[in-house]
């Protein structure tokens, strides 16, 4: 997985990178950051018509339903290809490009290798990919051999999604005193790519824990947890599950880094640009190419497993979080929902988790009734 990790370094640079495959070896560059420069050096060395790897979410926001992960339009047919088509066929939400410039086909190995590279870098999900001619063959090698393009397996990087959470490695741990909880001890998990890391916060005093512990999951969200941001209701679920584990003799809270749902800060930044031109949490992440949620939760189940914990009590109205803990070999007893307050700010993405995603909120508007009729 060496390359592999060394590619989503370079991609997220803005550096395209080289797919071999026995099917034809593609060069691979992200559409996000693409600069007219980046776009004639890759046109200049294309052998056949060049093509964008989107995913299933974004065909969907096109209007087109397809079957699998990826899909790969080829480009350019039908009219000339320009950065601002390509960027509208991406990640804009106008779905006109598609019929103008690009005809759906089937996704290949390079393909969902390209789509999965992206989402493993957590750049917006859709790739300019090329042939090579054979002209330009020689000057690609001499490009990989000088060390100034890097090739990757496009099997190894197809699997990059699958592996990516694997091989978890416990590396530091000190005890951090909380406000809602004084007898706290964090513990620092990072993933064995070493992209990403994730914290387990045990809560008071191991020895008197319950046997079903209570367990809050909890994915990253830095506007919410941090800055206290009115969009969403993670800061006071954070805080609330801090003090609620405490005050039942301890447990775990995972604090996982999944921020946006698994889509990283970026994408969701530009998520929350789009709800404000009206469409809403998840309709927003499919015009960006994501589906309704990104979030893996091997992860957590290796963690719990790392601190020998099997049974356990969820603080959550997440139906996806028990299912995934239940898959992994978890056994979840039991469920108590856990709410932060509904503003005018975070009131229509609360509406769309409970009616969208079968989040459990009633609770959470019940409270915001009383709360207006008292
Ligand atoms: N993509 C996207 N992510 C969001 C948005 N609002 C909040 N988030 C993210 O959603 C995640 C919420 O995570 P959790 O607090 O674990 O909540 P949950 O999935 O609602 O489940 P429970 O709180 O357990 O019921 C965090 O990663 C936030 O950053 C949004 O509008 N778009
Ligand atoms: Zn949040």
């Amino acid at each position: 997985m060496y390359q592999v990790e060394r590619a989503i370094f370079d991609l997220r640079r803005g550096l395209p990178v080289l797919l071999t495959d026995p099917a034809g070896d593609r060069l691979v560059h992200p559409v996000e950051g693409l600069d007219t420069e980046d776009m004639a050096s890759l046109l200049e060395v294309c052998g056949e018509a060049p093509a964008m790897v989107v995913s299933v979410h974004r065909m969907a926001a096109l209007g087109t339903q397809i079957e699998g992960e990826a899909a790969c339009l080829a480009l350019g047919s039908r009219a000339p290809l320009s950065l601002r088509a390509l960027q509208t066929l991406a990640f804009g939400t106008s779905s006109q490009e598609l019929a103008l410039f690009a005809d759906p086909k089937e996704a290949g190995t390079a393909d969902t290798a390209a789509l999965n590279l992206m989402r493993r870098a957590l750049l917006i999900p859709a790739a300019l990919t090329v042939g090579i001619r054979a002209g330009c063959r020689e000057k690609v090698d001499d490009f990989v051999a000088q060390g100034r393009l890097l090739s990757v397996s496009a099997q190894a990087a197809a699997d990059c999604l699958i592996q990516a959470d694997g091989g978890l490695v416990r590396i530091s741990e000190a005890r951090i005193p909380l406000a809602e909880a004084e007898a706290s001890r964090f513990v620092l998990f990072r993933e064995s790519d070493g992209l990403r890391e994730h914290l387990a916060i045990l809560i008071g005093d191991r020895k008197k824990w319950k046997s079903a512990v209570p367990l809050r999951l909890h994915s990253a969200c830095l506007t919410g947890d941090l800055f206290a941001s009115l969009r969403c209701d993670c800061g006071e679920q954070l805080r609330g599950a801090v003090a609620d584990i405490d005050a039942q003799g301890g447990g775990i809270l995972l604090y996982l880094a999944q921020e946006g749902r698994g889509i990283g800060l970026a994408n969701k930044l530009r998520a929350y640009a789009l709800q404000d031109s009206g469409f809403d949490t998840l309709d927003a992440d499919q015009v960006l190419g994501f589906g309704d949620d990104e979030r893996q939760y091997r992860v957590a189940v290796d963690m719990l497993r790392a601190l020998e914990v099997d049974c356990v009590q969820m603080l959550t109205n997440n139906p996806l979080k028990i299912e995934a803990l239940a898959n992994g070999g978890i056994e979840v007893v039991g469920r108590q929902g856990l709410f932060g307050r509904v503003t005018t700010h975070n009131r229509r993405y609360l509406h769309a988790k409970a009616e969208r995603a079968g989040h459990w909120l009633e609770e959470a508007f019940e409270n915001e009734q009383s709360q207006q009729s008292g």
